[in-house]
């Protein structure tokens, strides 16, 4: 039954019942229509409580309907009207959520209680959309332009308390809403309803709207960067002021159609879905997400606080996991000491405003600061967080072996190095995991979880759990040098380079990459990561530095082409914002604005002229092409070596810890909506006339997907199924 109907003296309940979050899929509207139709000719019946099955409201449309054949039949503001212009008083009994078309089906009632512990939004806009169900009309009517705006085009989750701070609930209560929500409905049996019916209400503003609204427009502009939802909404909301209501709801109507044919609102709702599919690993021996159970994490360990071990202390704390924070002498125990109090006094300040009660503690897990290892010994799970050096992770892990209780778990939090050999130094290397945590890691919401030779089912379970505990969004990845993320970013720094070398400046480059919707451009991220951390591994591998064998031509490695201008600014101590120069100048260095340098241009064209480079013209659509397919291309390596189980999972790494633009889809996304083919035959043209650039060489497995038509990306399993898993 998609709903249900119960009687409560002359108050009729009825309640939404569609696991797991009461999605508002077309049987349920039929259900709520007929429901409602009942009631309202039923005499017995004076007043209404509209409610969802276990403890949750509603999380608004069914997303899935939007992109299936079959056509929805009933509209959800139709249904709302419906429940609106009823004579008998409708009270929403809101309770854990009310989301989208669930706070829009809340807004239509005529009152709304709340529980303590929900959360209610439009988040619409964060899967492409608008709220098209009379929400970007109703909502400002009722709490006024601004902060409408703000819970719209943010599409933030609004605390139950902030909910009846702004007006958009009439009571919060500790327990049940439905209990209340009945009280409330035989309160105001036969009080007038017009002023709580919110079409009929017009906007209240003493602020000129349209200056307000355009600058809120150019600042989306800026900080959306191409994503189109959110300026329909700003439009949206001039609508609900402008226009009378019903035409508010056909400039809504308009504009859900207008964003559907961008494309955006699909790519935005696969990421949706592959986010949560992420979490349903699957190893090829069978073994997944829902037949091994993890181990519960009662207290944890970081070892080191620099900028991750800090991070990953306050997500632990942020998450009421009590932390046991290690370093090696008292100066930087000290230091970081410090910066996580900081973090955490931030933390706390954020719950406190979201109304968590200090009554029950302030929220947060306890941090034990200690210079001493044997602290450690009874730990659940211990992640270390040191810089990325082999051997002092190998000295690490075998002190940790020796000294934890024998079924600890032992995380590494490495960008890249071999979670075997940090394994082997250990007497259980089943229990050993790789948790690669991003910067800053307690707000960054991406994790991936590395799979080593001998990791155990058990060990995976937990640390995808414990991902999730923290908030984050745990993929499941193979182990190979710099996993994922970080291998992928390879060919397109190295595209990025060899552009400069032909002509371009960072800033260029940048621009073209930000417009296309990145967080940040290939300069500006290396410059906040720092050039230094490269150039070292770098000199590591004999690539820069005094290991270059002598006679190797500069800008050549093993034959292939090689750009040795990041190693050249490192050599003049330029190493990003920490140096306050790299490929941009700072104001001070930490500074972050990053100024383009004439210093640069100058030694670019130095450089340029000492290798007697010309100057190729290169279209700024080529600065795309060259840089975004070979990342592209080293995704499609990724899934032919059975590191990553799907190219959902690349997308959700790029979406969620690389700045990619959601409302592209991600990486794997984007090139099939490019077509396959079309990104095969740049790179065959490119590999052509640029044979000592081997990542640029198309992959057997874009040929091959390519050669069978570039079928969607909802297909490519079928294909991978064929290859090696080494998750
Ligand atoms: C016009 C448009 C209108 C009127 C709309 O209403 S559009 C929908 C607006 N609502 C949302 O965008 C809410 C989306 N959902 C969420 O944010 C979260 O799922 C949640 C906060 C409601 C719950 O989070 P959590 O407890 O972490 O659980 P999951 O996210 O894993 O979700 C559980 C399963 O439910 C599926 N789901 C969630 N919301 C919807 C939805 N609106 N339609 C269809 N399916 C939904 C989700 O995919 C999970 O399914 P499985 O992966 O387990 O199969």
């Amino acid at each position: 039954m998609a709903a249900t109907r119960t009687l409560s003296h002359t108050v009729a309940v009825i309640k939404i019942n569609n696991p797991p979050v009461n999605a508002l899929s077309t049987p349920v509207c039929q259900a709520l229509i007929k429901e409602l139709a009942e009631v309202k000719k039923d005499p017995s019946v004076e007043a209404i409580v509209l409610c969802g099955a276990n403890g949750k409201f509603s999380a608004g449309a069914d997303i899935r309907e939007f992109s299936s054949a079959a056509r929805r039949t009933v509209s959800l503001e139709d249904i709302n009207a419906e429940i609106e212009s009823t004579t008998k008083p409708v009270v929403a009994a809101i309770e854990g959520v009310a989301l989208g078309g669930g706070l829009e089906l809340a807004l239509s009632c005529h009152y709304r209680v709340a529980h303590i512990k929900t959360v209610m939004g439009l988040p619409e806009v964060l899967i492409g959309i608008l709220p098209a169900a009379g929400g970007t009309q109703r909502l400002p009517r009722l709490i006024g332009i601004p902060a409408a705006l703000d819970i719209i085009v943010r599409g933030r989750h609004v605390p139950a308390t902030e909910a009846f701070q702004l007006g958009i609930v009439d009571e919060v209560v500790p327990s049940s809403a439905i209990a209340a929500a009945v009280q409330m409905a035989r309160k105001v049996i036969g009080k007038p309803m017009d002023s709580r019916r919110l079409s009929t209400n017009a906007v209240q503003y003493n602020i000129n709207v349209d200056a307000f609204l355009d600058t809120a427009l150019e600042k989306a502009k800026r900080q959306f960067r191409g994503a189109q939802a959110p300026l329909a909404c700003i439009e949206a909301v001039r609508a609900s002021a402008q226009l009378p209501y019903q035409r508010g709801i056909e400039k809504e109507r308009q504009l859900f159609a207008s964003l559907w044919a961008t494309g955006q609102p699909q790519a935005q709702q696969y990421a949706f879905f592959s986010e949560r599919n992420v979490g349903k690993w699957t190893l090829p021996s069978g073994e997944r997400w829902d037949n091994v159970r993890p181990c519960q994490i009662r207290t944890a360990a970081v070892i080191g606080l620099g900028t991750m071990g800090r991070g990953i202390v306050t997500s632990l704390s942020k998450s009421n996991i009590p932390v046991i924070a290690l370093e090696q002498d008292t100066k930087q125990l000290d230091s970081g000491k410090k910066a996580v109090n900081s973090l955490l006094e931030r933390e706390a300040e954020k719950l406190k405003k979201q109304g968590n009660s200090f009554a029950e503690g302030n929220g947060l897990g306890s941090v034990h600061f200690t210079l001493n290892f044997e602290d450690l010994k009874n730990v659940d799970l211990v992640i270390e967080a040191v810089y990325e050096n082999m051997n002092l992770k190998k000295d690490i892990f075998r002190k940790l072996s020796s000294i934890m209780k024998p079924d600890a778990f032992l995380c590494t939090n490495t960008s890249g190095l071999n979670i075997d050999e940090i394994a082997s130094v250990t007497n259980r290397p089943q229990l050993v995991i790789g948790t690669h945590f991003f910067s800053p890691a307690n707000i960054m919401r991406l994790l991936e979880v590395v799979r080593g030779r001998h990791t155990s089912p058990t060990t995976i379970a937990t640390a995808m759990s414990l991902g999730k505990m923290l908030g984050k969004v745990a993929v499941l990845v193979g182990n190979c040098p710099l996993f994922v993320g970080n291998r992928m970013l390879g060919p397109y720094l190295e595209q990025a380079n060899y552009l400069l070398e032909e002509g371009y400046y960072p800033e260029e480059v940048d621009q073209a990459l930000e417009e296309f919707g990145f967080a940040m451009g290939p300069f500006r991220m290396m410059d906040l990561a720092g050039l230094d951390v490269g150039w070292r591994s770098r000199m590591e591998k004999g690539l820069a530095g005094s290991g270059v064998p002598p006679g190797t031509p500069a800008r050549q490695r093993e034959g292939n082409r090689y750009c040795p201008l990041a190693d050249m600014l490192c050599e003049l101590g330029r190493f990003g914002q920490k140096s306050g120069k790299g490929w941009y100048q700072y104001e001070k260095p930490g500074g972050r604005h990053a100024h383009p340098d004439p210093w640069v241009r100058d030694f670019l064209a130095k450089y340029r002229k000492t290798y007697n480079i010309k100057q190729q013209a290169v279209h700024p659509e080529q600065i795309l092409q060259r840089c975004l397919y070979a990342l592209i291309n080293e995704g499609f390596r990724v899934l032919e070596d059975g590191i990553a189980s799907g190219p959902e999972d690349i997308d959700v790494i790029y979406n969620n810890g690389y700045g990619w633009p959601k409302h592209r889809g991600g990486p794997m996304y984007y090139a099939s909506a490019v077509g396959l083919h079309e990104v095969l035959m740049v790179l065959e043209g490119y590999h052509k006339a640029n044979p000592d650039v081997p990542s640029m060489k198309p992959s057997f497995l874009l040929k091959k997907l390519a050669a069978v038509g570039g079928p969607p990306i909802k297909e490519w399993r079928t294909q991978l199924g064929k290859l090696p898993n080494k998750l």
